[in-house]
């Protein structure tokens, strides 16, 4: 998957401005608040339909106008694929693939695989388990057109659930049998997810695995493992078992919604006992694992977005991507950096095609 050119118009810090790059790696540099990052978001844009940074619609608009346009034009398999997004204040965003609009954003997921990985990474360690199902969510939606819609009706009917719980409470009211609807919906997509998950995760953990032992050298055991309610229980029964609960909260407890990933470095919690360093090489890792993953299941060479990691990470971890950037089969390769000269020994030794945008 290669982008050719991209045009942006009143994106984030950009008025108008269009860039064409070259096929192998394109490293974007400048000062802080140039708008480097704001470059690769806009990529990430075309690829999810959403930024990676801020997924309010209306603050990617510029500050002093009223809508943006992201223009880029791919080519996949010799075939171009021209991509608009746009959004207009007060309006639904639109995704054009060729001058046609989308009617459901999740026909557009997967046509354009990207990984980014950027300092905000961080947040699959620190923050809940939301970001962690999402990033697993967004990694098999990539391939798995059917993933993603049984996803999109569990979550259909949690919110559904979850208003008539409410509404029960609102009216001292209850009535079992239009809840039980909700139920047995749950029952069905949470069960298709969960399988979904645990053939995943059974075929990434190896991946990450080996990707973390080539970044810490071997030196420590990693594990990466999938929770969910549903090992031990099944849904049906979670939800009778939840009810008085649920009714209580006004909130389903239990479900799908409620699995996480459990990231470990020698049997301690990343989060609460990773040095800096060690979560560093884990989201590196769980990222790497990303890219060769999608890369192995669409047979399509991802575009890799790489947001400040010069300036962020430590030699080794900087070593290893490096190793990376100059193997030959990578696909096309974005880097930001505030350091022209750091950047372009970096691409020069990996003796492969690139271009500087100086911004
Ligand atoms: N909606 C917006 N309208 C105008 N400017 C915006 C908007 N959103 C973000 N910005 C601006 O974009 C700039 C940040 O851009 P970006 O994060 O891409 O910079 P950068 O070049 O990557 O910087 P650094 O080297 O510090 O990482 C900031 O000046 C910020 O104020």
């Amino acid at each position: 998957m290669i982008l050719k050119n991209l045009s942006l118009f009143h994106y984030k810090n950009f008025e108008s401005q269009s860039f064409q790059f070259n096929t192998k790696i394109n490293c974007l540099v400048g000062f802080n608040g140039v708008g480097k990052t704001n470059v690769l978001d806009s990529i990430y844009h075309l690829a999810y339909g959403k930024s990676y940074f801020n997924p309010v619609t209306s603050q990617n608009i510029n500050h002093e106008a009223d809508f943006f346009v992201i223009d880029g034009t791919f080519e996949k398999n010799d075939r171009e694929e021209k991509i608009v997004v746009s959004a207009k204040k007060g309006q639904k965003k639109v995704i054009k693939r060729n001058n046609k609009a989308y009617e459901k954003f999740s026909e557009h997921i997967g046509l354009i695989p990207v990984v980014i990985i950027s300092p905000a990474d961080r947040d699959l360690i620190v923050e809940g388990s939301e970001t962690r199902r999402k990033f697993v969510d967004g990694i098999i939606s990539q391939h798995d057109k059917n993933y993603l819609e049984t996803l999109l009706k569990y979550n259909k009917t949690l919110s559904q659930r979850n208003s008539l719980l409410k509404y029960f409470a609102a009216n001292h009211t209850f009535d079992a049998t239009t809840l039980e609807i909700y139920n047995e919906q749950l029952v069905e997509f949470g069960k298709k997810i969960h399988a979904k998950r645990i053939d995943f995760l059974e075929a990434f953990i190896p991946i990450f695995n080996k990707r973390y032992q080539s970044i810490s050298n071997a030196k420590e055991t990693v594990q990466l493992r999938y929770k969910s309610q549903l090992f031990d229980n099944n849904l049906k029964d979670l939800l009778a078992e939840n009810l008085q609960k649920d009714r209580a909260l006004q909130y389903t407890g239990v479900g799908t919604h409620k699995d996480d990933l459990i990231l470990k470095i020698e049997n301690h919690s990343v989060k609460k006992f990773g040095s800096q360093g060690q979560q560093k090489s884990f989201l590196i890792a769980l990222k790497l694992a990303q890219y060769d993953f999608i890369k192995q299941q669409t047979q399509t060479k991802p575009i890799l977005l790489l947001d400040d990691v010069f300036d962020k990470l430590d030699e080794n971890r900087v070593a290893h991507i490096i190793q990376l950037v100059t193997e030959d089969d990578l696909g096309q390769l974005f880097i930001s950096d505030t350091h022209a000269e750091r950047t372009e020994n970096v691409v020069k030794s990996s003796a492969q095609d690139y271009k500087m945008i100086q911004l």
